[in-house]
């Protein structure tokens, strides 16, 4: 018992030394930097230098900004989740509630496409948001998804397939300096949603329904194009490729559009006991889902205002 009293009377001693020696560190560094600052940077420390080691990661303006997500290593993850193959309904639900949230949340993402385990975000090309820091804007990003994808997870996989790990998502900025480049970069990710998609199709099919192993799978499809796929699958398993769900083959595309809302409310006039009912139409912007090409130009057409004039 005394040796124990004894030991703690040291150790208080010990920590009071220590926190006297902080302060006297702490109150040292301060007046140190007075000697050296200018009477306006009085309140500055001398360790505020340290501020000059960042990079200036500023976006080049009149770009647009993308930030693509692609979750980590999630062969794995879809494996040890159980995700049906080729194409998990859930996961896909899932991958865009965050999306959404990521919309609703950050401002100024003008169009967001996912496919698989990515999401891309399209910053609108003026937007000054964080002012326009790669590492901010991605950052943000990526968080936001991340937790978004935890926190929902339940609504979509249920309480019969729990999550087992925390899942992880890398981030990367590119930068698109006109409407043809931005739209040749989405058309590029719905282009490979489609192949990967027709590959997995008849993948799946030859080993889950042909009986192949994956590696005869793997082997039978080597070389073969587009219409050497189709053909397998129309003729092995009576699948017509065009009939296939729009989500799997074109992805998912995240817009604002505006809506009308109206609401009845009861008012009571001045002078009068009695309300009256009156309409009132107001217009809000809600986040909708499209599963269709973009490519071509008729989704740009019918939706002007995601892009804004080259000529600034
Ligand atoms: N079964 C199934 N797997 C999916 C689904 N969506 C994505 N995946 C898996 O996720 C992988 C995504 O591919 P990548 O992003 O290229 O690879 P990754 O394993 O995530 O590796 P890194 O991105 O390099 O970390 C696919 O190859 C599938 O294995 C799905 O709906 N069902
Ligand atoms: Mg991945
Ligand atoms: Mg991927």
């Amino acid at each position: 018992m005394l040796k124990h009293l004894a030991h703690h009377l040291r150790a208080s001693l010990f920590s009071a030394r220590c926190s006297r020696a902080a302060d006297a560190v702490a109150k040292s560094a301060f007046e140190g930097s007075v000697s050296f600052s200018s009477s306006t940077a009085m309140a500055k420390s001398k360790f505020e230098y340290v501020r000059n080691f960042e990079t200036d990661d500023t976006c080049l303006r009149n770009c647009y900004i993308v930030v693509r997500l692609d979750g980590r290593n999630f062969h794995r993850f879809a494996e040890q989740h159980n995700f049906v193959k080729p194409n998990d309904d859930r996961a896909l639900g899932l991958m865009t509630r965050s999306a959404r949230s990521v919309m609703e949340e950050l401002e100024d993402i003008v169009i967001a496409y996912g496919q698989s385990d990515e999401y891309s975000f399209v910053f609108k090309r003026s937007s000054n948001w964080f002012k326009r820091r790669a590492s901010k804007l991605m950052t943000h990003v990526a968080s936001q998804f991340s937790s978004a994808y935890v926190f929902y997870w339940k609504d979509y996989f249920g309480e019969e397939q729990l999550l087992l790990y925390p899942p992880g998502f890398d981030g990367r900025v590119v930068l698109y300096p006109s409407n043809r480049n931005l739209r040749d970069y989405l058309s590029w990710r719905q282009a490979d949603c489609h192949i990967n998609n027709l590959y997995n199709t008849v993948f799946w099919n030859l080993v889950q329904k042909g009986g192949l192993t994956t590696s005869e799978a793997e082997e039978k499809l080597k070389g073969t194009l587009a219409a050497d796929k189709n053909e397998i699958l129309f003729s092995e398993f009576n699948i017509n490729y065009n009939n296939e769900p729009l989500i799997y083959k074109k992805g998912t595309v995240l817009i604002w559009d505006k809506v009308n809302e109206t609401t009845t409310k009861h008012v009571k006039l001045p002078n009068e006991d009695s309300e009256k009912e009156v309409t009132v139409t107001r217009t809000r912007n809600i986040i909708t889902a499209h599963h269709c090409d973009f490519i071509g130009d008729e989704f740009w057409e019918e939706h002007p205002n995601i892009l804004e004039d080259d000529c600034c």
